[in-house]
């Protein structure tokens, strides 16, 4: 039996949100249906569009049209300008999906872009991203952030905190539990069994063995030894300068990362085009793009809709579907 369909948040309509559905579902059609949540009005000019009441016809209706489950945004799109009076619809189509993807009349959500500065302006949104939101809204104390394509899966142990912040938030406990959750994410959900996990140092030749900082001695090298311990497939820390190139991306499954940019930087030079941004930890399937809401080609009809299009594929095949 075919999962239920996903519910997708519209995120930011200024950004290229809008376009990417439209696309995405010209590819998938009916293959991986999905019901857009937001202002049918905010897709481009001539999308089919079947207005739905409720996610389980979208499965049907995603053979002729867009399925949307309307929501009033009350204005137009401007692309390229988020307009502060739509920043609590945003909001309020994440909360339509994550109660969708809760309650198991979806088979997951997955989220098109928002624009963070744009939602904490005209919503007083308080977090940093989606995926604190999520883990909040779930009740969940910690989630990960993990990134895949074929040729690579990252994990930032810290997420979106600035970068002079990144060392007294790398805790033991913090990283030790950022670990254990990939490594049961990478078993329960993505069928790896035996998942080899390699750790990245924080500082330059992770450390030099003390001269260079003292992070990998302190903090990283003890969880890694650990969770060894426990028979866990760790290795590490590994100096991250050398931890991407292919021959090293063959001896792992998922490396973890210190911080955001030492994670992400290297997926998007890789595959920009086909990373798709996973949360694992939460009681859901989340999955989102890897880019954000490119406000400066939204409206120009040049958006590439690979990666919400691989988004949509991996939540279906993480639901138990095929694709
Ligand atoms: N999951 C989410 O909701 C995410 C949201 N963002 C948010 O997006 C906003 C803009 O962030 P930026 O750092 O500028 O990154 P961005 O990914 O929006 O744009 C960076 C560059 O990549 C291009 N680009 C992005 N996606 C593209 C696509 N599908 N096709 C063709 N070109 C594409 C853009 O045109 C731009 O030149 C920020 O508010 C950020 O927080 C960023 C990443 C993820
Ligand atoms: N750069 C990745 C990113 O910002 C992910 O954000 P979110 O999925 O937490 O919204």
């Amino acid at each position: 039996m075919s999962p239920a369909p996903i519910a997708m948040s519209c995120g930011e309509p200024s950004g290229i949100g809008p376009e990417l559905a439209a696309a995405a579902w010209e590819i998938l059609g009916a293959t991986v249906p999905f019901a857009y949540i937001g202002d049918p009005s905010h897709l481009p000019e001539g999308t089919p569009i079947a207005e739905i009441s409720a996610i389980g016809d979208a499965a049907d209706a995603a053979a002729d049209a867009v399925p949307v489950l309307p929501m009033a945004f009350g204005g137009a799109r401007v692309p390229g300008a988020p307009q502060a009076g739509q920043a609590s619809k945003v909001v309020a189509a994440i909360d339509r999906a994550i109660e969708l993807a809760g309650e198991g009349r979806a088979a997951a959500m997955c989220t098109l872009p928002i624009h963070k500065k744009a939602l904490a302006d005209g919503a007083g949104f308080a977090f940093p991203g989606h995926t604190e939101y999520l883990a909040d809204r779930a009740g969940v104390d910690r989630v990960v952030m993990m990134l895949a394509s074929d040729l690579l899966r990252v994990v930032p142990a810290t997420i979106h905190i600035p970068l002079a912040e990144v060392p007294r938030n790398l805790r033991t406990d913090g990283l030790e539990r950022t670990i254990r959750i990939t490594h049961d994410g990478l078993r329960r959900l993505f069928r790896i069994e035996h998942p080899r996990i390699a750790v990245a140092g924080l500082n330059p030749h992770a450390g030099e063995g003390g001269r260079m900082g003292r992070e990998e001695i302190e903090i990283i090298g003890p969880v890694i030894e650990k969770l060894v311990a426990d028979d866990i497939d760790v290795t590490g820390p590994h100096s991250a300068d050398t931890l991407f190139h292919a021959a090293a991306r063959a001896r792992y499954d998922v490396a973890i990362c210190m911080y955001h940019d030492q994670a992400l930087v290297p997926i998007k030079t890789l595959d920009f085009d086909r990373g798709v941004n996973v949360t694992l930890g939460l009681p859901f399937i989340r999955t989102s793009p890897d880019h954000g809401t490119a406000l400066d080609i939204a409206g120009k009809g040049v958006a590439n809709p690979s990666s919400t299009v691989e988004a949509l594929r991996l939540a279906w095949r993480l639901a138990g579907g095929q694709c």
